[in-house]
């Protein structure tokens, strides 16, 4: 049995633990899976790529509107899918290969399951082998799930994991769910031709964002795409070539592949953590306190396994608390989770942080809002965009931000100085007119959101 100073399972985010503070000490690490995690492999960094493709077919589709008029030739998947993991997995097994064969790292290439506390065993080729460590992070990350009305079925479908990998466009595709992954993936795959229907038990597309958001989200949603809001899949049947699915209003919905989207749950089956102390929440997440710590003395969790967020930056900054925490028991750092933004890459994009209006008013502040049109700021003016807009919830008593919603161009770049303004404090009146504001930028719409808001404001 080895010991060393640090396991940890996962390599994720959990591969970014091992700082310079460890130069020197033994550190384990246990991943079973591909190299670096979900992000790099199979989430946001894949998806983004093929989300880049996706616009540049859909700027060139609805170019002649500027009077530029051009065609979309072909789309050649194979290319976009060779060129996007023609990148990526170099960078994974170039990951791998530094911890296999780098300095003081030691990779156990198998699962890991605690044994007992800080005890790990990893299913190896060769046998199972048992390590120990003074601290232990598990960064175990999360898996798509799907309904049992599909499992059951037996049909073959694909979550995020595979779609991105398939060898050639369906005609048509079948998404069940309608978050993230499914706003993202059919903005993909419909800018890149294949006919896309969604099926949404919600009454919504995105129903956890503010409502005014996720409305106008969902009109622009059924333009797109063919969206059965409010409505269940009782069965599923067919084969690798044709799928059909019935709906509970006895409707069908037909087509060549099926994606499921509906959520993760995170990765803590067989992972023994009665073994090893560590208590979950209701939920099923790894219980950890504001400093990383699990209920068993030495072993931390971070990231989607324990997080109420899925998002990699919040792993990401999980990640950087934790490793300054193992080595700095006497100064702990807690997370930071009061204001955590978050984007959806659909068509159109979405960015948001802070309080809904619903929520902002169910907490009691004095709310006011503020809905600006993209298309009465200059930018939005020249792009003669009619339907992208920035809303503010405000705080009447403190003049304070509680939450920023956008929906449009660069939204995930324009609600920056928003999210800064929460974090750090910042009044509405002095974000708005206490620095200047480039003119005629996207940001603008920002500004005048801020310049609307019932709030005393700046004189001049
Ligand atoms: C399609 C998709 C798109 C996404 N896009 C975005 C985005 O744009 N922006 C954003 O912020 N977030 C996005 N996310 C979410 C983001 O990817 C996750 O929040 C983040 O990767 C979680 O990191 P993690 O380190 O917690 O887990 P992971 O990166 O999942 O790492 C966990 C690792 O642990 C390994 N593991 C699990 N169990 C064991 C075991 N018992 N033994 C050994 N190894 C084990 C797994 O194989 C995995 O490699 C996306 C997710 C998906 C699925
Ligand atoms: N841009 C990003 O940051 C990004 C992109 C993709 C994924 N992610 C992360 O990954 C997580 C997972 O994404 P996701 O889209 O799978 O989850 P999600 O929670 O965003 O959406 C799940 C959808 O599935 C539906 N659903 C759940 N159970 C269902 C059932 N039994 N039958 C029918 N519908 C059902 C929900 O109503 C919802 O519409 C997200 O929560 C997000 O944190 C982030």
């Amino acid at each position: 049995m080895t010991h060393y100073d640090l396991v940890i399972i996962g390599s994720g985010s959990g591969n970014s633990l091992v700082t310079p503070a460890f130069d020197g000490k033994k550190v384990a690490i246990v991943e079973d899976g591909i190299f670096g995690g979900t992000c790099l492999n199979v989430g946001c960094i894949p998806t983004k790529m093929f989300v880049y493709a996706a616009e540049v077919a859909t700027t060139v589709r609805d170019s002649d509107r500027y009077g530029v008029d051009s065609t979309l030739d072909d789309v050649r998947w194979r290319d976009i899918r060779d060129r996007i993991f023609g990148r990526i997995d170099p960078i994974s097994d170039a990951g791998k290969d530094y911890r296999v064969n780098g300095p003081n790292t030691t990779a156990y290439l198998g699962r890991g399951t605690f044994t007992g506390p800080r005890e790990v065993s990893v299913d190896l080729p060769g046998g199972a082998e048992t390590i120990t460590g003074t601290q232990v992070v598990i960064a175990t990350g999360s898996h798509a799930v799907a309904p049992d009305v599909i499992l059951r079925s037996g049909v073959p479908f694909h979550t995020s994991d595979t779609i991105m990998r398939i060898d050639r466009l369906p005609r048509r595709m079948a998404i069940v769910g309608a978050g993230f992954i499914a706003s993202e993936f059919a903005h993909v795959f419909s800018s890149l031709g294949v006919e896309v229907t969604i099926v949404a038990r919600g009454d919504r597309m995105l129903r956890h964002l503010d409502d005014e958001i996720a409305t106008a989200f969902t009109e622009l949603a059924v333009k797109q795409w063919d969206v059965r809001l409010g409505r269940h899949v009782v069965q599923a049947s067919g084969d690798a070539t044709q799928v059909r699915l019935g709906l509970d209003d006895g409707t069908e919905v037909e087509a060549d592949l099926l994606l499921v989207a509906t959520g993760r749950e995170p990765s803590t089956l067989g992972l023994g953590l009665e073994a090893a102390g560590v208590a979950t929440t209701d939920d099923g997440r790894v219980r950890v306190d504001a400093y990383g710590r699990t209920t068993a003395e030495g072993v931390w969790a971070l990231g989607d396994v324990s997080s109420d967020f899925q998002l990699k930056h919040v792993a990401n900054h999980e990640a950087r608390r934790v490793a300054y925490n193992l080595t700095h028991p006497d100064d702990l750092r807690p997370f930071d989770h009061r204001f955590v933004p978050s984007g959806v890459f659909s068509h159109p994009q979405i960015a948001t942080v802070g309080l809904t209006e619903q929520q902002a008013r169910d907490q009691g502040f004095a709310v006011t809002t503020k809905t600006q049109m993209y298309g009465d700021t200059a930018y939005g003016w020249a792009m003669e965009d009619t339907t992208s807009f920035v809303k503010l919830v405000a705080d009447q008593r403190s003049g304070l931000l509680l939450g920023a919603h956008i929906m449009g161009p660069d939204a995930t770049t324009v609600i920056q100085p928003a999210i800064q303004a929460l974090t750090f404090g910042l009044r509405a009146a002095d974000m708005a007119r206490g620095q200047y504001w480039i003119h005629p930028a996207m940001a603008e719409v920002l500004e005048n959101a801020l310049l609307g808001l019932d709030l005393p404001q700046h004189p001049v």
